[in-house]
């Protein structure tokens, strides 16, 4: 296929690349694996997610891809505070947990939490979490990106972070040898 650059974005996109096509593709992307929550006043909600982002230091960003039909969704948008909590090699069963159909009192009651400056849940033994506010959020697809400021950093001391790749969790704490 040979691209037009006067064509839209659109159009190119239309019959070239099937969403099964995609996510197989995608499949082969590994990715640190997150459980992002949200506290306010449309209540206690978390979502595991592999679409997470950094965008720019200048002022420190977060971008995090959240499915418009998931059952947070309304909650995350509402609350507009968000904290993305970096999973460590142990916490594969946890992000079934927040990537399911579980309820959320079950999801948060599989580990231990406390407040973050936003208001939004914190891992205790997270490897990371940026507690954040949603600034801004554009719609793609299926989609909504949110543009997430981070208001505060919590470094854990996990050795070993939890990497989701072929639809399965992998450990790395290991540098690959030069
Ligand atoms: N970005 C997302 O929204 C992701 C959603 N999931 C959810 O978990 C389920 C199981 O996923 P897998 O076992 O990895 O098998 P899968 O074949 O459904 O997905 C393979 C890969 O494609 C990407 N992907 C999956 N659904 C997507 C979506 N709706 N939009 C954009 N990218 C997507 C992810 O990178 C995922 O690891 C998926 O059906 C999906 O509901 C999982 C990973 C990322
Ligand atoms: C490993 C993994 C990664 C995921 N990554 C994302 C993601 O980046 N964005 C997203 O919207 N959903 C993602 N999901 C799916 C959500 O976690 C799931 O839709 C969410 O828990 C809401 O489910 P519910 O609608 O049953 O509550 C992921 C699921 C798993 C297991």
């Amino acid at each position: 296929m040979t691209l037009n650059p006067s064509f839209a974005h659109d159009e190119v996109v239309a019959d070239s690349v099937s969403p099964q096509t995609f996510r197989e593709a995608m499949s082969k992307m590994g990715a640190a694996v997150n459980i992002v929550t949200s506290d306010g006043p449309a209540g206690k909600v978390g979502f595991a997610a592999t679409a997470v982002c950094s965008v720019t230091d200048t002022p420190p960003t977060l971008l995090v891809c959240l499915n418009r039909s998931a059952s947070v969704f309304n909650a995350v948008m509402e609350n507009r505070t968000l904290c993305v909590n970096v999973l460590s090699s142990g916490h594969d069963r946890l992000s079934n947990l927040f990537g399911g159909k579980t309820p959320v009192e079950e999801r948060f009651a599989a580990a231990s939490w406390h407040r973050g400056a936003s208001g939004a849940p914190v891992l205790d033994d997270a490897v990371v979490s940026f507690d954040c506010v949603v600034t801004e959020s554009m719609d793609v697809g299926t989609h909504r990106v949110l543009f997430c400021s981070v208001l505060q950093v919590s470094n854990g001391d996990e050795a070993e972070a939890l990497i989701y790749f072929k639809r399965g969790y992998h450990r790395v704490g290991m540098a690959a040898a030069v």
